[in-house]
């Protein structure tokens, strides 16, 4: 029984473990290990060519490893009789066939994986491809409109585990908090979600573990909150010299952020008397949060992927 059918169930674990990639003597991929549970959706965060696709392929059986392994619902992809029924895949949204309608993509998918013909209507419907839509070549459609029909068709099997490729990509807004509830949903009911993104914002709000990768290495790994605590305080002043004075008086190592405040490690209180002992009046004083995550990210996937890793806070 899967998320669809309203039971929950406790295996459907994708595990990976020390997955590594070389093509020729680059490496797109090193040494990379991680696990998604049962009930969790799972952001796959890093900058343009970090490795995700690739490390996403080699999860779905796509691209051999050169050396690791996986393992999605106990066993290797490749090795599953029916993959659609265990684990809906949206790897590249253009790659259904332009000719044929959406209705079509989708009657042929549930042929395939043995689903009756009724979860066509119902997927589209799920999907807000109903209707005229339904009726129109893939080819004519948007983005956008491939993104809602590569989901259904992720969807159609009615899977326990749903991997995604940066599937926000082209949608907009509306679509974006649709998708959210979409996913957020399935892992509610015992789902497992891995989706990759290069925005940060695109995935926090729904993911409730986070795994970075950069250069093709995974840089963090773990939940919201345990990102969060080593996130650091954000700290503003009326002078910010006099603060960054104080804060290095004080022994307290900080950065300046894009907006220019002060994240200091270190806790609030002693932040607070450091500030009180130079006299320096603050006009902010909390925890870092969101934008600790966003400077995380930003140092974390730096170097030789910087100019891109500005796009993951973006
Ligand atoms: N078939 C291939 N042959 C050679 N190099 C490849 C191949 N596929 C990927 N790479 C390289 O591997 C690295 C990781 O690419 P990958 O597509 O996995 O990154 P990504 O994080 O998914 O980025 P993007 O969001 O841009 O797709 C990149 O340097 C890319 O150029």
């Amino acid at each position: 029984m899967s998320p669809g059918s309203g039971a929950v169930t406790l295996d459907g674990v994708i595990n990976v473990e020390n997955l590594s990639k070389r093509y020729g003597v680059h490496a797109a991929v090193s040494d990379v290990s991680f696990r998604c549970e049962p009930g969790t959706v799972t952001g796959f965060l890093g900058p343009n060519g970090a490795g995700k696709s690739t490390t996403m392929r080699m999860i779905c059986g796509l691209t051999p490893p050169s050396s690791g392994t996986s393992t999605v619902v106990g066993v290797p992809y490749r090795d599953l009789p029916n993959p659609g029924r265990e684990i809906g895949v949206l790897l590249d949204a253009s790659a259904q066939h332009a000719g044929r309608t959406g209705r079509e993509v989708l009657g042929l998918a549930a042929q395939v994986l043995g689903v009756p013909p009724v979860r066509v209507q119902e997927m589209l419907e799920h999907v807000g491809l109903s209707g005229a839509a339904a009726r129109r070549r893939v080819g004519d459609y948007s983005l956008g409109m491939r993104q809602r029909l590569g989901l259904a068709h992720a969807l159609i099997g009615d899977p326990r585990v749903l991997i995604l490729d940066e599937p926000a990509n082209g949608l907009d807004p509306e679509g974006i908090f649709w998708m959210r509830g979409v996913l957020r949903d399935f892992a509610d009911r015992g789902g497992t979600v891995l989706l990759s993104s290069h925005l940060l914002r695109e995935v926090e709000a729904v993911a409730d573990r986070l795994v970075v990768i950069s250069g093709g290495k995974i840089v963090a790994d773990g939940t919201k909150d345990e990102l969060l605590s080593n996130a650091g305080i954000l700290v503003r002043a009326t002078d910010r010299t006099a603060l960054l004075r104080a804060l290095a008086e004080a022994g307290l190592p900080s950065t300046t952020t894009t907006d220019g405040a002060q994240l200091v490690e270190g806790d609030a209180e002693e932040i607070g008397r450091a500030a009180l002992t130079a006299g320096v009046v603050l006009t902010e004083l909390r925890p870092a949060e969101t934008a600790g995550l966003e400077e995380m990210f930003l140092s974390l996937t730096a170097g030789e992927h910087g100019a891109n890793a500005q796009e993951v806070a973006a």
